[in-house]
């Protein structure tokens, strides 16, 4: 199954059990405008160096179209087709007022310098800067770019269309954003795993946690969940996994990485495993926060964790999802999982365009409410209907999309 199938395939489900028509289907589910453009820069070397940059513009029926920037080798039309509708959904199951996107460029981040990193980003924007805006479709960080991508986008967006922080979310607080975007996906996907835990019955300090990816995500997920005094015992990234059976001191592995090019390697306080063991440790909680497609056919009869937590987006191919339900692992989507990004983007947006702010405290305040909304609507569903959380989440996000899109009508 492609990846943008795999959406159709959770879509479709969901939309059975709503009840959902084949004319509102087809609307929901075709993107509006789909878009492909070449980005070519000048090297530090003075070569011109191409590479391909996406966006696809989901639904904007709720609102203005959000979803992030990837920079990845891996990143083609068909996974942003599928990441930008499940941001519609995304949004929708969080209740903020936006419709979906995503966008990326197909090139391996690592091997850019500070200034082709740059380069490359201006000259993205620079090929569709006609197609977004505050009011339109609104960038923010994702794999391979941060806010520092952020601020590039804003400044070069600025030049053709004058003044407009809210081009853009996740930008660096000292350049119009906002305390708490950074960490606000890790966080949202701490405070929903100690929900899952708290419902289950289960202590924090009883809970063993496996984190694939130490990024902007996994790396604040292991640190809210150390801090409510979980057990974060294996984290990983490209380098390999790393694992301590009476849990890793997580502030010295981001210390670790902070002074170490942004790797783990060399982490000397952990026993270092080859990194596709950590997805099959014994643990209670694994943490997917890399890549998507991670847990599939293949390897799914030796994941053992009875709870998984999707932070990445898609870590778990359709065929696994089936083959966990089935075993009983509990799942929490990534559609409600990482919703916490976008929430705290959402707030960043609303302040560049009100110019008012917020300190760290009230962003944590409200992330924690609007999560903690979103995962008691979903849980109750789930239980009512007796579906997975994965369809609850998609059912909840779908009515919401096709209430709104009904109301538009066709005009
Ligand atoms: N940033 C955000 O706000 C949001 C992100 N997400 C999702 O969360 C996931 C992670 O994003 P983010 O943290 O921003 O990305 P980052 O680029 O900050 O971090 C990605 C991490 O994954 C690691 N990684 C990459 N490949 C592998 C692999 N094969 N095995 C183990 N680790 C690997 C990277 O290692 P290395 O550094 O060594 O390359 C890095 O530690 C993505 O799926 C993204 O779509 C979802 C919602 C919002
Ligand atoms: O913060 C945002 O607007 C988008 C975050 C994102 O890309 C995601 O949730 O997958």
């Amino acid at each position: 199954m492609k990846s943008s199938e795999a959406a159709q395939f959770y879509f479709s489900r969901a939309a059975d059990q709503l009840g959902v028509n084949e004319s509102m289907r087809r609307r929901l589910m075709i993107p509006r405008r789909e878009i492909q453009v070449q980005v070519s820069f000048e090297t530090d070397k003075g070569e011109v160096a191409t590479y391909v940059g996406y966006r696809v513009q989901h639904n904007n029926a709720r609102g203005p179209m959000k979803g992030g920037f990837r920079y990845h080798p891996q990143v083609d039309l068909d996974e942003i087709r599928s990441l930008a509708a499940l941001m519609t959904v995304k949004t929708a199951v969080v209740n903020i007022p936006y419709g979906g996107a995503k966008g990326g460029i197909a090139v391996d981040p690592r091997t850019l310098s500070l200034t082709e990193k740059e380069r490359i980003t201006r000259k993205f924007i620079d090929q569709i800067h006609d197609v977004i805006g505050p009011d339109i479709d609104i960038p923010a960080p994702d794999m391979g770019t941060d806010s520092q991508t952020m601020a590039w986008i804003m400044s070069q967006y600025n030049k053709y269309h004058g003044f407009n922080p809210g081009v853009v979310t996740g930008k660096p607080v000292e350049y119009y954003g906002i305390p708490g975007r950074e960490e606000a996906t890790g966080r949202g996907v701490g405070i929903l795993t100690l929900k899952v835990l708290g419902r289950l019955g289960r202590k924090p300090q009883q809970t063993r946690v496996a984190i694939q990816g130490f990024g902007n995500v996994g790396s604040h997920a292991a640190k809210y969940l150390a801090d409510a005094e979980c057990k974060v015992v294996a984290i990983s990234d490209v380098s390999g996994a790393y694992y301590r059976a009476d849990g890793l001191d997580v502030l010295s592995a981001i210390r670790h990485v902070n002074q170490n090019n942004n790797s783990l390697a060399g982490f000397k306080e952990a026993e270092k495993l080859p990194g596709d063991q950590l997805l099959e440790l014994d643990v209670d909680v694994l943490i997917p926060a890399a890549l998507g497609g991670v847990i599939h056919e293949a390897n799914v009869d030796r994941v053992k964790a009875p709870i998984i937590i999707e932070a990445a987006n898609e870590p778990v191919r359709p065929e696994a999802d089936e083959i966990l339900a089935n075993k009983g692992t509990l799942l929490l989507p990534d559609i409600l999982a990482n919703a916490g990004g976008v929430t705290v983007s959402y707030f960043e947006w609303a302040q560049n365009r009100q110019f008012y702010h917020w300190n760290l405290d009230r962003v944590r305040q409200e992330l924690e409410r609007v999560m903690s909304q979103a995962f008691e609507t979903v849980w109750d569903l789930s239980r009512a209907r007796k579906v997975s959380l994965r369809t609850a989440a998609f059912m909840v996000g779908i009515e919401r999309v096709a209430k709104a899109t009904a109301l538009i009508g066709v005009a």
